[in-house]
């Protein structure tokens, strides 16, 4: 099911005074990707800490409020469970990595090791897995020589193989090149279509408007927008939060302000592509 609602939340680490999640009312839906943004320190991965129940079971500090997993209190998960269920990838793929496995073969079956999957079964999934992620060239190499953009695909591989419904992803590509970003983005377009529910903290917010269901906006500790990805990230008012919106949007808000205005504010640049061509085809008397 993969429903986590999160009830009047507030959240402080141990030995700070500051709430790093305060007052947070959110029900995320199956089958959903969600963008997560706001400034450093914002919140965003304390969240994910949240949702994967790293807290309360293993940061301390004060949490009050629900957080209802599948309609059960995180607090009443037991913490193998909860791992079991939901995949998590890092921002950083170098500590994404075991670092214990001699090839990328071995380190994909990992986490199905740990389960005890058994072996005809386990080598099924992980050579799927490789097609899907074009790994085949990979395969028998060392995970410890692998570029950064290669080690996050290993990354995926590892978590995708574990076949979890729910992901939390944070930040994956904070270290890529832009080839490896949009590797890794396709990667998790193709999660969404097989109906995964998906947490995804972002800084690139061109990227965001471009594959989420719905955004979230954070700002110390709370949530100060949410909603469908196309109303959150037209709204210039984001700007005052600590966030961005993306660069086509602001165009969109000059055009306004220039009596230019598009027909409504894109986030994309395929948006603001089809209305200029309409405008355009307009103006030159062609449909
Ligand atoms: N382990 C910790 N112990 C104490 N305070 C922490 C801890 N981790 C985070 N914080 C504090 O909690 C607040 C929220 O931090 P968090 O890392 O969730 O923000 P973020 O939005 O993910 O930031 P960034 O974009 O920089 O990753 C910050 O004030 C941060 O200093």
């Amino acid at each position: 099911m993969n429903r986590i609602e999160l009830k009047n939340v507030s959240y402080q680490y141990p030995l700070t005074q500051e709430f790093a999640l305060k007052d947070i009312h959110f029900q995320f839906e199956p089958g959903k990707l969600y963008g997560i943004i706001g400034s450093n320190g914002a919140g965003k991965t304390t969240l994910c800490n949240l949702v994967r129940g790293l807290i309360p079971h293993f940061y301390q500090g004060e949490l009050t409020g629900e957080v209802l997993i599948d309609g059960k209190d995180v607090r009443d998960w037991e913490s193998s469970e909860l791992s079991a269920k939901i995949g998590y990838i890092f921002q950083n793929p170098f500590s994404q990595i075991s670092g214990v496995k001699e090839t990328v073969f071995e380190e994909i079956a990992l986490g199905l090791e740990n389960l005890g999957i058994e072996k005809d079964e386990m080598i099924d999934r992980i050579i799927e897995v490789v097609k899907l992620l074009k790994l085949e060239e990979l395969i028998k190499k060392n995970p410890n020589n692998l570029s950064g953009g290669q080690r996050q695909r290993v990354a995926f591989a590892s978590i995708i193989v574990m076949n979890n419904d729910l992901l939390v992803i944070d930040e994956p590509t904070s270290q890529l090149d832009p080839q490896s970003t949009h590797d890794v983005f396709e990667i998790i377009h193709m999660l969404k279509q097989q109906g995964k529910t998906i947490l995804l903290v972002e800084h690139k917010v061109d990227l965001i408007a471009e594959y989420s269901d719905d955004v979230l906006v954070m700002q110390k500790g709370q949530i100060v927008f949410s909603g469908p990805t196309g109303e959150v990230l037209s709204n210039k008012d984001l700007l005052n939060k600590g966030a961005s919106i993306p660069q086509v949007a602001l165009l969109g808000h000059e055009m306004k302000e220039a009596n230019k205005p598009f027909e409504s504010v894109p986030i994309t640049k395929s948006q603001a592509k089809e209305q200029i061509m309409k405008r355009m085809g307009k103006a030159y008397g062609s449909n």
